[in-house]
């Protein structure tokens, strides 16, 4: 605890310093209350902090003033206790996500569910947060904030705008950098030729305007200032530490922001040709942070000099203060050659550094006791609302309407990583079986056909939804019985978890966040003891799947009192991102205890 203190003298400074020096609009009179909420809560930290260290301080023999004194500390540090009583933290930070992707604005996968909910969790906790991600639309409930800045990379000067969204009932800042680049037709990555030829450009540019999103926007009256914590996601946001390091701290501006890398998904870590490093805007002492050889196996043909490239999630490896992954076995495959995908050496030298903290999932979005996208709602005292949403499912897809036969479902992004090509070999097995199949997923064309096929060959039990529909997997996720995750890798998942919450269990691989969440059903579990939460297995392949699945099936049509046990029990466990938020504070506090790293 004691040190502490000298994070929040500096916090209380910075703010200070940025609400003096920034321009406040007089009209922004609600924010202005907000941000002095905010500074009377680090100045009640920097006491804290102050308290602690007196206290370490003090002498053997204490005169009556410092009697005196101490019974003022004892008040005050009651107040602070009755605050942590309220689940607030006393030690709040101002947090920065920077992403790709925020739901409900723009998502393709489970970064967004997580920067948009993650941030709301740390907002409930009394964290100061904003999210800077692209506008890629024309976002209506965002309204043009009127700053302008410009940013220097490939070869010019890029004017960036921002726009601004924010509730009371959040009190998360969203702010979307505008750009020409990003109003696209297609979705954000890529169109119907693959992906965009200037990605690489559109996600500097947003690395560098987030930065100067916390110096320059007003949100609420006053920019977030340089004290800072950038929580930096995956490749596309990962030249934030490089930036801090090469360009903003030499500069005697961010001296005291941090950075967190928080890896998703590391097979995907923006590799671009070596000859780019100079579009990037970086000294030329940095490039040994970006540069990565790759070796022979892992090329792909594309790079200069024998596999030579740049690579930005490296970057943000070397640069960022901490890096933190979704789920503590992640951890450790990341860090191994398992699920390094090149940068475990990297990764296992920064272990000290290296945090697994698991997902949580949103319970205002994925609640079945209020979801509006569902034809019922349930809880866990009553399921007989997930009948009525099987039912309807079977109905809506044309399948015979039968309680008894068990519904399977997978949803995902069809792609390598999620292990569709050994659903696709089990198809016979769940349609000999009875059982139904029912899959919503979207990605590669190879892996869009063999659900197409698996539909063709078993039109009365099989039906493949190629397609992104969010309502439509909330519907599926309520009325399947089982929901299964073959992946071959999996960082966290969410789905399995969402599944959970609506009493729908889960048969998935033991991998990454799926392991740490996915426990097989141990029918013995005594009173208090673990009684799992579906059925995992070991062996990425088609024998150790349907094992799983059997005994997922078996128990759903032989023992369906221990089937509901399960489903109640899943039901009834803590989600949220309560704690997750609780570890990535800590993590934060940790960063701001340290020098900053310089690459
Ligand atoms: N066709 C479709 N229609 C509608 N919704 C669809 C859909 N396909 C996918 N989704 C939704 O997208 C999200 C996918 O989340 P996941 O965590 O399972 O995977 P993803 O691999 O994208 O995320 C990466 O980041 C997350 C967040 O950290 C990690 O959990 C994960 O392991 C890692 O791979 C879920 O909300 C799911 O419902």
């Amino acid at each position: 605890m004691q040190t502490i203190a000298p994070i929040r003298w500096r916090a209380s400074t910075k703010i200070g310093r940025s609400l003096s020096s920034r321009q406040v609009p007089a009209s922004a009179l609600q924010g202005l209350r907000r941000s002095s909420q905010h500074v009377t809560r680090v100045n009640r930290g920097v006491r804290h902090a102050q308290l602690v260290r007196g206290a370490a301080q003090q002498s053997v023999a204490e005169s009556e003033t410092e009697m005196a004194a101490k019974d003022v500390r004892v008040e005050e540090l009651q107040s602070i206790v009755s605050d942590e009583a309220d689940g607030k933290d006393t030690e709040t930070m101002s947090i920065v996500f920077v992403t790709s992707e925020v739901s409900p604005w723009s998502k393709t996968g489970g970064l967004a569910d997580v920067c948009g909910a993650l941030p709301a969790a740390l907002a409930e906790k009394g964290h100061r947060c904003m999210v800077v991600a692209p506008r890629y639309g024309y976002y209506e409930d965002a309204l043009d904030t009127g700053v302008r800045t410009k940013v220097q990379c490939f070869g010019g000067s890029h004017e960036v705008g921002y726009f601004h969204h924010w509730t009371e009932e959040e009190n998360v800042d969203y702010v979307f950098v505008d750009h020409p680049s990003y109003q696209r037709p297609g979705s954000i990555y890529g169109n119907v030729h693959g992906e965009y030829g200037d990605n690489q450009f559109r996600y500097t540019i947003l690395c560098m305007a987030a930065i100067e999103a916390a110096l320059q926007v007003p949100c609420g009256g006053a920019a977030y200032g340089d004290n800072v914590m950038f929580v930096c996601n995956d490749w596309h946001a990962a030249l934030v530490p490089v930036y801090l390091a090469a360009k903003y701290r030499p500069g005697g501006v961010m001296l005291g922001a941090r950075s967190i890398l928080a890896v998703h998904n590391l097979r995907h870590q923006g590799v671009y040709p070596p000859t780019t490093f100079g579009d990037l805007g970086i000294d030329g002492q940095y490039y040994p942070a970006l540069e990565y050889q790759y070796p022979e196996h892992l090329r792909q043909g594309s790079y200069e000099e024998e596999g030579r490239s740049v690579n930005h999630m490296k970057a943000g490896i070397c640069c960022a203060d901490r890096v933190v992954t979704v789920s503590p076995s992640y951890v450790g495959e990341i860090a191994s050659p398992v699920g390094g995908w090149g940068m475990e050496w990297l990764l296992g030298g920064r272990s000290a550094k290296l945090t697994g903290v698991l997902n949580g999932i949103s319970k205002t979005e994925w609640n079945p006791a209020t979801d509006k996208l569902l034809p019922a709602n349930y809880t866990s005292k009553d399921l007989s609302g997930k009948a009525l949403c099987k039912a309807s499912l079977q109905e809506e897809l044309g399948l015979p309407v039968d309680p008894s036969i068990p519904v399977i479902a997978f949803i995902g992004r069809l792609d390598f990583q999620k292990g569709v090509d050994i659903l696709a070999q089990i198809v016979p097995w769940i349609t000999d079986n009875k059982c139904q199949l029912v899959m919503l997923g979207t990605g590669e064309p190879y892996l869009e056909d063999a659900l197409r096929i698996a539909e063709t060959n078993f039109r009365d039990q099989v039906r493949a939804w190629v397609g992104y529909d969010v309502a439509f997997s909330h519907r599926l996720t309520a009325g399947a019985d089982i929901l299964v995750m073959p992946s071959r890798f999996e960082p966290c998942g969410l789905n399995q978890m969402y599944a959970m919450a609506y009493g729908t269990i889960p048969v998935a691989h033991a991998t990454g966040g799926l392991k740490d969440t996915v426990l097989s059903y141990d029918p013995f579990a005594g009173e208090g003891e673990e009684l799992g939460t579906g059925w995992a297995f070991a062996e990425h392949n088609a024998n150790a799947f349907i094992g799983a699945l059997d005994c997922a099936v078996t128990t759903y049509r032989e023992y369906p009192a221990s089937f509901e046990k399960l489903q109640v029990s899943n039901m009834e466990r803590d989600l949220s991102w309560s704690k997750a938020a609780d570890e990535y504070a800590q993590i934060f506090r940790w960063a701001f205890m340290d020098l900053p790293q310089t690459g």
